[in-house]
């Protein structure tokens, strides 16, 4: 799997590299990008005009474990890409670091070429949540990138507030990979393809309205 999306990453960034001059990627945090990161890398050192931001992040430092934004500088700050974090200091204030992080993105050229997403066993994708959060992740205006959450109850795993591309940001991306590992995760995958849009799974609800075709990554 990690090939395979090595391949359709570097592809894609190349692909716009040569057309456009530029590409603006959101790469995914959690554990199932590593092994590709560990691939990408090496790839990487000659990205010269590619922006890379995380899909989502945990409200803490870079140097924290929980740290999506200190994943990808582990990977990718030594080479030529440009890295942008979506979360910033204070930490404690998911709409406010929701605020600034849109106002630091307002210069990109959007919509992002690529969007990248993890998901959960509970379906959810980028930092877009099952739950109460949802349906406010989900207020937020068409016109937004970024959204703030705080989960409720906050995940065992990753105790802290978020910010999250909104649903629109990657719903308009021009491309959509989206990869998960086990065969837990390959039975939440058949359940949002079933539900389509009236899931309460944001995968489900971005599979089924995703501006262009996603293209799936699973392995065992
Ligand atoms: O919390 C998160 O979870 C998803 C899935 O993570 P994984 O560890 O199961 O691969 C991830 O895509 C997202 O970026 C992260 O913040």
């Amino acid at each position: 799997m990690a090939e395979s999306l090595v391949r359709e990453v570097s592809g894609i960034i190349t692909d716009r590299l040569d057309t456009e001059g530029a590409a603006f990627v959101a790469f995914p945090g959690g554990r199932s990008p590593v092994r590709a990161f560990e691939f990408l890398a090496p790839r990487a050192s000659g990205w010269r005009g590619v922006t890379i931001i995380p899909t989502d992040d945990r409200l803490v430092p870079p140097r924290d474990r929980l740290s999506n934004y200190g994943l990808l500088e582990r990977y990718f700050a030594a080479g030529q890409a440009q890295l942008i974090p979506l979360a910033r200091p204070p930490f404690d204030d998911p709409a406010a670091a929701a605020d600034a992080a849109e106002l630091r993105l307002s210069d990109l050229a959007w919509p992002l070429d690529l969007v990248w997403l993890g998901f959960g066993l509970d379906g959810h994708v980028a930092s877009l949540l099952p739950g109460p959060d949802l349906s406010v992740a989900m207020r937020y205006p068409d016109w937004r990138r970024v959204a703030g959450v705080r989960p409720v109850p906050l995940p065992a795993e990753a105790p802290v507030p978020r910010v999250t591309l909104t649903l629109s940001a990657i719903l308009s991306a021009k491309r959509l990979l989206i990869s998960g590992c086990g065969r837990d995760k390959l039975e939440v995958v058949k359940r949002a393809l079933d539900e389509g849009a009236e899931s309460q799974m944001p995968l489900g609800i971005v599979l089924a309205k995703a501006k262009c075709q996603p293209d799936l990554f699973w392995s065992r």
